[in-house]
């Protein structure tokens, strides 16, 4: 099914994001956590590709399991910045031979080893040159990200919205945001965005803290603002990862009964793989997710 249809029949859409294993662990890992993520019951999954700059095999291998053995509707993860339009033409026909109907197209995070093999010249510079040829095969649901709080690379706030206009008019139906910690931020761009003519359903990125350096790389990956409440939490019990996991996991459920009642149109959950706090999150709001069906 298209994500932008489950959109229009859901009021809350739940989904869940993963990453494959690394190069050296067997794909069976990712099983393990999968066979477990299914008792959510997740509108659809989610599979990075070369998340962080890290590994781009198996995406589609794992978007094609989710779908085609588990069925649950999943999202495969596309980046450009590094591909050949060769070399997107050929992620296409292998994500049509596996059924996958919904790509996350994006530009990807750009690789900090200097050595690293671009194509010479780039042969996409953003994620709407991405969306664009997407939208022209035609036959893909399409997603693309955003950012509450503007991209780290971006030098303004407005431009941030200007660009992700452009992503819109080139064909993405959803939006899913950036990871956040300050609900107030998402509720401001949520503004921002409308009054740019922006009306898409958007999906909160939600990111579990499960552990202290995690968090430092992940945020400065994200570029995004820890507030006090948050801060206190990671001061006091960094040293401690089962307590700050259990902390982390009521914080994430306070941001996601907020946001629900607010109305947010779906909540993505960046599960890191932890099917247990996945399940434990999503668990603690069963009944307002009853009630917002
Ligand atoms: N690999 C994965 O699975 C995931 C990756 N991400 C990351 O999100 C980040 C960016 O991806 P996207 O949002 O798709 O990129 P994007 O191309 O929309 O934006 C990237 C940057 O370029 C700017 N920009 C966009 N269009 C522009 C234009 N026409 N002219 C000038 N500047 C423009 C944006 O403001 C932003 O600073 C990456 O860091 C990506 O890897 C996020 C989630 C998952
Ligand atoms: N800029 C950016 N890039 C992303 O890839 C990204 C975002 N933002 N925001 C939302 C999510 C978070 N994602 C991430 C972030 C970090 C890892 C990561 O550090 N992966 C480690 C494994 C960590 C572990 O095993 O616990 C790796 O080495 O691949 C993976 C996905 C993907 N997404």
């Amino acid at each position: 099914m298209k994500i932008k249809d489950i959109f229009e029949t859901k009021k809350t859409v739940i989904s869940l994001e993963v990453f494959p294993p690394k190069i050296d662990s067997p794909v069976e890992t990712i099983f393990k956590t999968l066979d477990q993520l299914k008792d959510i019951n997740p509108d659809f999954i989610s599979v990075t590709y070369g998340a962080g700059g890290k590994a781009k095999d198996r995406t589609v291998e794992i978007a094609s399991k989710i779908k085609n053995e588990y069925h649950i509707e999943s999202l495969a993860h596309l980046t450009c910045i590094s591909a050949t339009k060769k070399q997107i033409k050929e992620s296409f026909e292998e994500m049509r031979v596996n059924n996958i109907e919904n790509i996350l197209a994006m530009r990807g995070d750009i690789p900090e080893d200097p050595d690293f093999d671009f194509p010479n010249p780039l042969q996409y510079e953003h994620a709407s040159d991405l969306i664009k040829e997407v939208k022209a095969e035609g036959d893909f649901s399409i997603g693309a990200a955003c950012y509450p709080e503007g991209h780290v690379d971006c030098e303004s706030k407005v431009k941030d919205v200007k660009y992700l206009k452009q992503k819109v008019e080139m064909g993405a139906e959803f939006l899913i945001t950036q990871l956040f910690f300050d609900n107030e931020l998402f509720y401001r761009f949520m503004d921002e965005i409308d009054l740019a003519g922006i009306n898409l359903p958007v999906s909160a990125g939600i990111l579990p803290v499960l552990n202290k350096n995690q968090i430092i790389r992940i945020t400065k990956l994200a570029g995004c603002a820890i507030p006090p409440k948050f801060q206190r939490i990671l001061n006091r019990y960094e040293d401690n990862p089962e307590a700050l996991k259990e902390a982390g996991e009521a914080y994430a459920i306070e941001q996601i009964i907020d946001l629900m009642a607010w109305g947010v149109r779906g909540i993505h959950l960046y599960t890191m793989n932890k099917p247990d706090t996945a399940k434990r999150i999503i668990g603690n709001i069963e009944n307002i997710r009853k009630l917002q069906g």
